[in-house]
């Protein structure tokens, strides 16, 4: 479903990604782990076409973000932080007006938003204007938007950061309950326990270089520790997990 060879970017001087290679199946909740800087961001920014790695290729759903950029965008929906929702729409509003752009007509749209507040529980996000929302509602308009036209591939970045204990159960259920063949949810954290709970295999990534890919067992094991936030540090920072 997805498959990176060799991705690497810099700004100026300084070295973003250094080769990243990964693949994944179609069927699964891949988690993308890393500290702050790591190169999280730049990666899922990289997927979704916003940005153009210095070298490397990448395919999603088949779609090549070189020569195919228009058709990748067409299979992903991305959450991340950067997406503010026009103020004086409402959620109903807005999700049309998005359908509308992925060519589904009003009914469609309407069943898909229907679905959508089933999953997201959207309740008075709908008819209620963008400015008004508090940060919950805002994050789950954002992430009906960006499924409206029901993608294949769906990154989520940091998208629960921020959002309340229900905002984020609500967000964490709907990753759990679109699980589909054919389906691919890139989940990108810093937080172990979301990964734990809805993360089929991971990816380590730590100042641009991907340490480890694997489950969660699979981490444990080859790291020798009990958690996953131990097996991460000892994979990041081996020093301090081993003088511990
Ligand atoms: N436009 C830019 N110009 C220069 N450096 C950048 C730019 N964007 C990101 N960087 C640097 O690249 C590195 C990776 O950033 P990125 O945002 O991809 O990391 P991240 O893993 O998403 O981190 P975080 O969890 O803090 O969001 C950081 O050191 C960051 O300062």
């Amino acid at each position: 479903m997805l498959e990176l060879r060799d991705i690497t970017k810099t700004y100026g001087t300084f070295t973003a990604l250094r080769g990243v290679t990964l693949q994944t199946g179609g069927n699964e909740v891949f988690g993308l782990l890393g500290p702050n800087g790591a190169g999280k961001t730049t990666l899922l920014r990289i997927l979704a076409t916003l940005l153009r790695p210095d070298q490397g290729t990448a395919l999603l759903a088949g779609r090549d973000i070189h020569s195919d950029p228009e058709g990748v965008r067409r299979v992903v929906g991305v959450v991340n932080g950067g997406m503010g929702l026009p103020a004086r729409l409402t959620g109903q509003e807005i999700l049309r007006s998005f359908a509308v752009l992925y060519g589904m007509t009003r009914t469609q749209a309407d069943a898909r938003i229907a679905e959508l507040d089933q999953h997201l529980e959207l309740g008075r996000t709908l008819g209620t204007r963008a400015g008004e929302y508090s940060t919950g509602m805002k994050q789950k308009v954002v992430i009906a938007r960006a499924v409206i036209h029901d993608p294949p591939v769906l990154i989520l970045d940091e998208a629960a950061s921020g959002l309340d204990i229900f905002a984020r159960r609500t967000l964490l259920d709907f990753v759990q309950a679109t699980r589909a063949p054919g389906r691919l949810t890139i989940y990108s954290t810093h937080v172990m326990s979301e990964v734990e709970e809805v993360c089929d295999r991971v990816a380590v990534l730590h100042e641009g270089a991907l340490l480890a890919t694997g489950t969660i067992p699979e981490l444990l094991s080859r790291t020798g520790e009990r958690t996953l936030e131990r097996a991460f540090f000892a994979l990041v920072r081996p020093e301090v997990a081993h003088a511990g």
